[in-house]
């Protein structure tokens, strides 16, 4: 089988459409704060994608760029002035934050009813009891592209490679409540090949090149790639290594699948927490 490569690019795309009319129709432009702590390459080029995706879609964006010997106390400090801007509906502090500077007491910092990217503590206990809040954009991100490709998980096997707060282990109650059998594997997990094998939806989220590879794939299964590796060379690279296409019905490209995804499922987690605080119900 040759699998067909869907286009989280296009998908994104095709959302910003409806995300443009939506940010124009409220009485001031969405705002998103992004605040980089740091000059870490990788970051800067998923805050300039953020920034472009922005623009597209009427959402205002606020870039605030701190050195990396910035202290907690200043980052705190950041945060809790812009949980007080009214103007300010989403803020996202890029991860991951200079070793001085304690990442979990920062995003326990931020509002709750400003938390787009879906971190805090009290966005992941609403996923955790399927009770409304922002939820993790990478695996939000990945629900869409399955809705969109129509693939129903219900009934079906799926296995999550990668067990971080950012992807794994929202991606497995995601795929949960969406009436998936779940299983989630991880560095610590002795037979991948065998329960990669008895899969039907594979999201390879490890950060590891190559990690899942033709040998053990089920034929015809769906497989998402969440990884972002960069090789020496300075292409990117996911964790899913490329004669997948052969055995794979469905797949996501690196770069151009769940990456764009990501970023409008931001978009939309700012937009959402707009309409809810200028008073239009969604
Ligand atoms: N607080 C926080 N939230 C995050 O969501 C977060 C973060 N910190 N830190 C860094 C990672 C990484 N991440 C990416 C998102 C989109 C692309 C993306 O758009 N990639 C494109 C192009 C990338 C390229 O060309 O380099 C693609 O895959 O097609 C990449 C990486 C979000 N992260």
């Amino acid at each position: 089988m040759t699998a067909r490569l869907f286009s989280g690019k296009a998908l994104a795309l095709a959302m910003e459409s409806d995300q443009k009319v939506r940010a124009e129709a409220l009485p001031r432009n969405p705002a998103l704060a992004v605040v980089l702590v740091g000059d870490d390459p990788a970051s800067r080029v998923y805050v300039r994608n953020k920034v472009r995706a922005c623009e597209r879609t009427s959402v205002r964006s606020i870039e605030i760029t701190l050195p990396y010997e910035t202290t907690e106390e200043t980052v705190l400090a950041e945060v809790a002035r812009l949980n007080a801007d009214p103007e300010v509906d989403g803020i996202l502090v890029q991860l991951p934050l200079p070793e001085h500077v304690d990442a979990s007491k920062v995003v326990s910092a931020i509002d709750p009813a400003k938390d787009v990217d879906g971190f805090h503590t009290t966005s992941a206990g609403s996923l955790l009891q399927g009770l409304p809040g922002f939820r993790p954009c990478t695996p939000a991100g990945v629900m869409e592209i399955l809705k969109a490709a129509e693939i129903d998980p219900a009934g079906k096997q799926a296995l999550v490679i990668g067990r971080s707060m950012i992807v794994g282990k929202p991606m497995a109650l995601m795929l949960l409540d969406a009436d998936a059998t779940v299983t989630i594997a991880h560095s610590r997990t002795p037979n991948l090949p065998e329960l990669c094998r008895q899969a039907d939806i594979v999201v390879a989220a490890a950060g590891k090149a190559d990690l899942v590879k033709a040998y053990m794939v089920k034929e015809g299964a769906v497989v998402i790639d969440v990884g972002t590796n960069r090789l020496p060379s300075g292409r990117l690279v996911g964790d899913v290594a490329p004669d997948v296409v052969d055995r794979a019905s469905v797949m996501t490209p690196v770069p151009g699948g769940v990456g764009p995804m990501t970023i409008a499922m931001l978009i939309e987690n700012t937009i959402r927490s707009a309409e809810g605080r200028l008073g239009k119900a969604h």
